[in-house]
């Protein structure tokens, strides 16, 4: 029997996972998972609901059965949510700040854990997150943890942000950063760290290429070996 090989990206908001998975996910075409964007639909199907998003208990049903759709448009991720397309609706400052809120609850995880693993198929997936190669993904032969400093990251958004047309302010944007990262890093369950067995990239300093051309070396170098 195979085994579906996986490769699992994680790291902090803006450390530039999303543009590394969906490059591996083209150059090997493999299945892509943007478990972020699962949170996020939790977190905007909460408000639309107007539950309490500090309540564990009234989040874990909504979790349990989020009807959520990922559909692949001429290349492009749609997302909907029942039925609504609200892939530019997760992306709002307050459904990311709210998606960390919602993530550190452990039965609003466990609730989620087995949705995530549905996308392993073959030929290959790249899982794109925060605890994909510690809890989702344990069995993972290549894990990476990409990183940057918070300044770099704050930069990279607000160009992000611009480039749509929107005015934004870096000393806001690098303290929202900041306060999620801490949440993400600090929380009691799948917090986030890297594995033990991962190879962390400071993508600091690097350009995208670069980092494409590390991780796909790497990713490379260890499927080889694999099955
Ligand atoms: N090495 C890099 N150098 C410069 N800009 C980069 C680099 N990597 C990514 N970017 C840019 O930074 C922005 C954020 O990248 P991306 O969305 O991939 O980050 P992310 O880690 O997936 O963030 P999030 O977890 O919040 O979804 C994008 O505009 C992307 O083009
Ligand atoms: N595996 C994951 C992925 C995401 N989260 C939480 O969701 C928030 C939004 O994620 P993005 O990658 O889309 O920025 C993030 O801040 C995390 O709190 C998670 O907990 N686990």
């Amino acid at each position: 029997m195979t085994t579906v090989p996986v490769i699992t990206i994680d790291g902090p908001s803006g450390a530039g996972k999303g543009t590394l998975c969906k490059a591996l996910a083209e150059t090997l075409q493999w299945h892509l998972l943007d478990s972020g964007a699962i949170y996020r639909v939790l977190a905007l199907a909460a408000l639309h609901h107007q539950v309490d998003i500090g309540s564990e208990e009234a989040l874990v049903p909504i979790a349990a059965h989020l009807d959520v759709r990922f559909v692949s448009v001429e290349g492009e991720l749609q997302v909907i949510l029942e039925g609504e397309e609200v892939t530019h609706e997760i992306r709002t400052q307050e459904v990311s700040n709210t998606a960390s809120k919602v993530a550190a609850f452990p039965r609003v995880r466990e609730a989620l854990l087995r949705r995530q693993r549905g996308f392993k198929e073959a030929p290959g997936l790249i899982a794109d997150g925060r605890d994909m190669g510690t809890v989702v993904f344990p069995e993972a032969p290549v894990k990476i943890f990409l990183d940057a400093s918070a300044e770099e990251r704050a930069q990279r958004r607000m160009l992000q942000l611009q480039e749509k047309g929107f005015d934004v302010n870096f000393e806001r944007l690098l303290s929202e950063i900041k306060e999620r990262d801490d949440r993400d890093r600090n929380r009691a369950v799948a917090p986030l760290v890297p594995a033990a067995d991962a190879l962390v990239i400071d993508s600091t300093g690097m350009t995208i290429d670069q980092v494409i051309e590390k991780s796909l070396d790497y990713a490379k170098s260890l499927l080889k070996s694999f099955n």
